[in-house]
């Protein structure tokens, strides 16, 4: 089992293949940490937002908070991207809101597909989308980015992390996590 010291960029650190979704509000660090995560294991990585409709697109862009509706065939081309990861067998990491739970349902839907949870205080939250630069989405949404969001249930699969660390740390934590559950099962393999 390799570890964070010993790994050469772009190794999978012996850590098996997930399929993974970084959710959370606009401006959690999903992208942030998705690359980052993709990088150090070598993953495949899609950019969310680049799978929106441009009619999502220019209705953020112009301070409309998307429907259901709007959601619904992003959510299917995201779908599509996981469904097509977990075929090739690769790992994989996706950012997606994922805001509601039926989002997760939808995006999961007959896959081995998991989440990771950034959680961010709203004040954070406020500041990072206020320096962001370069991005379609204004920071006025986020009151209603929060009113919609749903927090992930005990019964969902996610695995939950605080996202007001710098990025490395909060990369670590969650390599730190999946390298702890490899560990388990091998040592669960090793006793029966
Ligand atoms: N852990 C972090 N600590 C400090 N700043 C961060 C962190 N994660 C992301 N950022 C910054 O916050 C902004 C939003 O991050 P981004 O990854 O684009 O979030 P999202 O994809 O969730 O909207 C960016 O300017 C990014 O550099
Ligand atoms: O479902 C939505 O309302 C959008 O997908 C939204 O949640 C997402 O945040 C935007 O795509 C902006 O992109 P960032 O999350 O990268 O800011």
């Amino acid at each position: 089992m390799g570890t964070i010291g010993s790994v050469q960029s772009g190794g999978t650190m012996g850590i098996r293949p997930r399929f993974l979704v970084v959710m959370g509000v606009s401006g959690t660090g999903k992208t942030t940490i998705a690359t980052g995560l993709a990088t150090r294991l070598g993953w495949h990585f899609q950019e969310g937002d680049a799978l929106h409709p441009q009619s999502n697109v220019d209705k953020m862009s112009s301070g409309q908070p998307l429907t259901d509706e709007d959601r619904k065939p992003w959510l299917e081309l995201c779908h599509d991207w996981l469904s097509r990861e977990v075929k090739a067998g690769h790992g994989a990491v996706l950012t997606c809101s994922a805001l509601k739970r039926i989002y997760r349902e939808q995006l999961r839907r007959d896959l081995p597909v998991e989440f990771i949870h950034i959680r961010v205080a709203r004040d954070t939250l406020t500041d990072r989308m206020a320096r962001r630069q370069g991005h379609f989405m204004p920071a006025s949404l986020l009151p209603s980015q929060l009113s919609t969001f749903e927090e992930p249930g005990d019964d969902e699969p996610v695995i939950h992390v605080c996202g007001e660390d710098p990025p490395d740390v909060v990369l670590e934590k969650l390599l730190q996590h999946f390298r702890d559950e490899e560990n388990q099962k091998e040592l669960h393999a090793a006793v029966s």
